[in-house]
């Protein structure tokens, strides 16, 4: 067994917000527990929850009940009302607008956290060392001096990262720190930032709502979905393997066809399933359901081979299909096909050429055929 005695651990945790309306918001039961130095992210499309429960770790939200410790510490526990102060937790911290003071130069930016420390007093000597280091870990090391207005949209992400490890805090936040930056220095940030996170080894929470970003960046994904964490996993358990419709069209594109368990899954967790418009595919789904329960099918567009799909191997799943449409990509061609009612996607090298209205035969591996619930 692992051993965890030296994780960071969410229990439990929820903050229920209710508005007069009658709706309700914020993040319910969460659960997760980090081994030292995790990259985990919170995923999910906008209002699920992913600040909320970032902002309760921090200590700017108080939870209506949960824990939140790390080790031996315990920084939250609702039963026994206990509630450290956010400037007592040493957590660094990042959000989307970094907020770096325009009146201080670069290196009285970094140096704040430690200036108002309350959980130990620095030295000058100290100051100048560590806000020293944390420069150089961020690559701004000629740059203390700079006044802070004086600097890029880059520059200035870079100083509030450097601002949130001075400290040497034992947990990270970062909530969406690249959103304001432009495509091109997100790409190159993002690279930079699990450089860095690597290098210096601090566990950290990581909120985002793109996917791509989520995939790239962790070790560890929480998708949450309306106040709950609905799948949590390794990038590739939560693309190759989505426990439902919902995980499966957020995270990367996928194909989701509607049909009905024909035959549940066997002891090797492979089901039969007939597709609504009368295929039956074979397809992963480790759950034990009933014949004729509704459920979906889910084939990314870069599993399905289109052309001349062979006859001999029985472990493809094969259906025809009209081509409707096609869109040159460059790399790639994204082709419509139309199975019965249902269009389905489908990538090819760029090389590859149908004509639109063709009749074509598909295949995809059962491999890569999931089935998940409604
Ligand atoms: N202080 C508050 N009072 C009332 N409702 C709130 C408050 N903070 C958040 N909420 C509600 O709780 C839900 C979750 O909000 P939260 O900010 O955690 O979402 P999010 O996933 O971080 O979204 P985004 O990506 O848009 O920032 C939303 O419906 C939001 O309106």
């Amino acid at each position: 067994m692992a051993d965890t005695s030296q994780n960071f651990e969410v229990r439990d945790l929820s903050k229920v917000y209710f508005s007069a309306d009658g709706l309700s918001g914020g993040i319910r039961d969460a659960n997760f527990s980090l081994a030292p130095g995790t990259f985990f992210t919170l995923l999910g499309p906008s209002g699920c929850g992913k600040t909320t429960t970032l902002r309760c770790i921090a200590g700017l939200e108080q939870p209506n009940e949960g824990v939140i410790s790390h080790g031996e510490d315990v920084y939250f526990d609702g039963a026994r009302k206990i509630n450290v102060a956010l400037n007592r937790r040493n957590f660094g911290m990042v959000f989307q607008s970094y907020a770096i003071w325009p009146h201080m130069s670069v290196f009285e930016n970094v140096a704040f956290p430690l200036r108002v420390s309350k959980s130990r007093k620095y030295a000058a000597f100290e100051i100048q060392k560590m806000v020293g280091e944390a420069l150089e870990i961020v690559g701004l090391g000629g740059f203390a001096q700079r006044a802070a207005t004086r600097l890029s949209g880059g520059q200035q992400q870079r100083v509030a990262l450097a601002r949130a490890i001075v400290a040497r805090p034992k947990l990270l936040l970062l909530d969406e720190p690249l959103s304001n930056l432009d495509a091109a220095l997100r790409e190159e940030m993002r690279a930079e930032l699990k450089r860095l996170q690597q290098q210096i080894g601090v566990t950290t929470i990581y909120v985002t709502h793109d996917q791509s970003e989520a995939l790239d960046m962790s070790d560890l994904i929480a998708v949450i979905n309306q106040g709950r964490v609905v799948q949590f996993g390794s990038p590739r358990e939560i693309y190759f393997r989505p426990s439902s419709r919902f995980v499966a069209g957020f995270v990367g594109s996928t194909n989701l066809i509607r049909g009905k368990l024909l035959e549940p899954a066997e002891d090797n967790g492979i089901a039969a399933v007939r597709l609504e418009q009368g295929d039956v595919v074979r397809c992963i789904f480790p759950r034990a359901e009933a014949r004729d329960t509704e459920i979906s099918v889910s084939v990314r567009p870069e599993s399905i081979s289109m052309g001349d799909t062979g006859t001999e191997a029985t472990d493809l799943n094969r259906v025809q299909g009209v081509v409707e449409s096609n869109g040159f990509l460059g790399n790639l061609n994204r082709y419509v096909v139309k199975v019965g009612l249902t269009p389905l996607i489908v990538n090819t090298g760029p090389e590859l050429m149908f004509d639109i209205g063709s009749t074509v035969n598909l295949s995809f591996a059962v491999e890569s055929t999931l089935a998940v619930p409604d």
